[in-house]
């Protein structure tokens, strides 16, 4: 594919917490002229639901219930950020602490992963080109797409990048933000249903001695030969 030629397919970001998905995902669309889908967003703002209806988030059916009667509302467009529940923008609060320590136990329940599945591959259908970012998106949500990728880091530069974006220097909050990266990863890599793990045909991207544009460009640089190979065959 030519820097002329309009991208049309699909791309898919999967890993752990703090791998840089949702930054190169954005670049990513951007350069591409792809429209783009953050769907931790969607699930974070399920557990607004929860949290705000009073519910356990480890009361599997109560949680289920809850998210099926919520409004969940994200958008598409890279260059801004709509997160909506029941019409109310939550854009902000699904980044909080409250909503980072239930997201993991809300996200596993089934009943919430296929009605959050649905809306996604509904979203994605009405599109076009799109870059989506996750932790299934690859294995379950889009497994015809035309690029995977599945980005990694050392858990000490994913600590060290979590810190820079909340302005945390100290050594011991950096720790703490490191046990709870641990934390959600273990619970998203095991959970039973669509737990985190790379697609067999993904391309692993180790980001850990990459800065964020070296990223973007090197799956800029996938999706482009992808496409050329795609054209040649
Ligand atoms: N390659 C990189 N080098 C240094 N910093 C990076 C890199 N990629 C992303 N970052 C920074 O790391 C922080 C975390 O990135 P981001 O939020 O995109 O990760 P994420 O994988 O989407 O995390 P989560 O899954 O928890 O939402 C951001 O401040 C981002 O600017
Ligand atoms: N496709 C997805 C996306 C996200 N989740 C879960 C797991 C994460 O802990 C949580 C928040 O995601 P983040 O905003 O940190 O990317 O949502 C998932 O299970 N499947």
């Amino acid at each position: 594919m030519s820097e002329q030629m309009t991208f049309r397919g699909q791309v898919t970001l999967d890993g752990p917490s703090g791998t840089g998905k949702s930054s190169v995902a954005r670049g990513v669309a951007a350069h591409l002229g792809a429209a783009y889908l953050d769907t931790g967003a969607m699930y974070r703002a399920a557990t607004v639901a929860v949290l705000d209806a009073g519910v356990d988030p480890a009361d599997a059916d109560a949680v289920a219930r809850t998210v099926a009667a919520a409004r969940i509302e994200v958008g598409t467009d890279a260059a801004t950020e709509l997160v909506q529940v029941d019409g109310v923008d939550v854009a902000a609060r699904i980044r909080g602490v409250e909503v980072t320590r239930a997201v993991s136990a809300v996200s596993a329940v089934p009943a919430v992963r296929r009605q959050l599945v649905d809306q996604q591959r509904a979203l994605v259908a009405s599109a076009g080109p799109v870059v989506v970012e996750g932790r299934d998106i690859g294995t379950v949500v889009l497994p015809d797409a035309t690029l995977k990728v599945y980005l990694t880091a050392s858990p000490e530069a994913r600590a060290q990048r979590r810190a820079g974006q909340l302005g945390i220097t100290a050594p011991d909050e950096v720790a703490v933000l490191a046990a709870d990266l641990r934390r959600r990863d273990e619970f998203d890599s095991s959970r039973e249903d669509s737990p985190l793990r790379p697609a067999a045909d993904a391309v692993v991207v180790d980001s850990t001695d990459l800065d964020q544009q070296g990223v973007v460009d090197r799956v800029v640089e996938l999706a482009t030969s992808t496409v050329a190979a795609g054209e040649r065959a």
